[in-house]
């Protein structure tokens, strides 16, 4: 399964600490991340993760250009609702083609927690499996 984590800047710990809590559930998939996010899951838990750009350089939207080509099964973000950010249309992009795509999106830590949770039981569709699935269908 294919993962995206992104946080804002003042919601990073609060990323890290929820990354190194299900460590156990997070190594057994394939993760993603805008780049400074990315970089510090990197240090902080040892786990592998392919960084797109920072956020504001474009990341948000090169990990919308993976939801649009059916390449990404949950996003993980931990936005900051109190802070005003510069790429704040990238963001809503990204919040956009969740919707477009029916990609489960967590937005704070109490929906991440019933995420990654049903994640572990198998209870989250793989995207590409489903696509897949659709074509055959003929629909
Ligand atoms: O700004 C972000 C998401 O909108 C996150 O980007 P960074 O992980 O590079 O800080």
């Amino acid at each position: 399964m294919n993962i995206a984590l992104i946080a804002h800047d003042k919601k990073k710990d609060n990323l890290i600490r929820f990354v190194q809590k299900y460590k156990s559930i997070f190594t057994n998939h394939q993760l993603f991340a805008t780049g400074t996010t990315g970089q510090r899951i990197i240090d902080e838990t040892g786990l592998d993760v392919h960084r797109f750009q920072s956020g504001p350089l474009g990341g948000d939207q090169e990990i919308g250009a993976f939801i649009a080509n059916h390449k990404m099964d949950l996003i993980l973000f931990f936005r900051d609702p109190l802070t005003a950010q510069p790429h704040e249309p990238d963001v809503s992009a990204l919040i956009r083609l969740c919707d477009v795509y029916s990609v489960p999106l967590a937005t704070n830590n109490g929906t991440a927690e019933i995420l990654v949770k049903a994640v572990e039981r198998g209870e989250v569709e793989n995207r590409s499996t489903l696509k897949k699935n659709e074509r055959e269908e003929g629909n």
